[in-house]
């Protein structure tokens, strides 16, 4: 059964006026606050860094989800947990070493997600799953928000459904990139257990009702 969270993209967010888009998620039915750091290596862009995570921080009823889109993970885990991640996740292609990054996240307390970007198999992440709380799946190149959702991605989720439920199936399963009300239903359906969604519900006449209907897809 799918858990059907929602984790609104803050790199949507009005940066002028962070305060008051951190209060419309606290009054929402959000789940999370998805996070995305981004270091213009990894990614062709560069997002924003902890002092603007901890201004969310400050203001955040609700948990917050960390998506580090950068070469570079370890030395950054700690101003994470300090800036309030409840999740962290990192890029198995960004980690050398990352049953050892994904065990330091545990052994700081939050939850450890590993991502996988739109061309890699998720079969890539059989010998991990044993380590991670959570898979985020890719459903757009990292780096952007805005972009088209890629639809092999329902498949990709239905073939990491089966291997997570092996595996073990406490492992959420989280889908990033273009979701909005046309593919939310059928994602849920094929297995996933957390939507993030950026401009769709900030862009939108009314975010609030926007995360109340995604949850409902
Ligand atoms: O990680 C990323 C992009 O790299 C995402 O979290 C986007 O921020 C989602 O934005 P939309 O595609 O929903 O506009
Ligand atoms: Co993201």
């Amino acid at each position: 059964m799918s858990r059907k969270l929602i984790a609104p993209s803050f790199l949507a967010a009005d940066f002028a006026n962070i305060q008051q888009e951190v209060e419309m998620l606290n009054s929402s039915e959000a789940d999370y606050i998805h996070i995305d750091i981004m270091d213009g290596v990894f990614v062709p862009n560069i997002s924003f860094g902890f002092p603007v995570c901890q201004a969310i921080h400050q203001h955040a009823k609700k948990p917050m989800d960390f998506h580090l889109m950068i070469e570079h993970a370890d030395p950054y885990l700690e101003d994470c947990i300090k800036a309030g991640a409840e999740i962290i996740t990192v890029h198995e292609e960004a980690c050398r070493h990352l049953h050892r990054t994904v065990t330091e996240i545990r052994r700081l307390g939050a939850k450890a997600g590993v991502v996988i970007n739109p061309h890699r198999p998720v079969s890539a992440l059989e010998e991990i799953l044993p380590y991670v709380d959570l898979v985020l799946l890719m459903s757009v190149n990292p780096g952007f928000g805005g972009q088209k959702f890629i639809e092999t991605t329902f498949d990709k989720v239905r073939k990491l459904k089966k291997m997570v439920d092996q595996a073990n199936p406490e492992i959420i399963i989280e889908i990033d990139g273009g979701v909005n009300d046309k593919n939310a239903g059928e994602l849920f359906n094929a297995g996933a257990d957390m939507l993030v969604a950026g401009s769709f519900v900030f862009k939108s006449d009314d975010p609030r009702q926007t995360i109340s209907n995604l949850k409902k897809a």
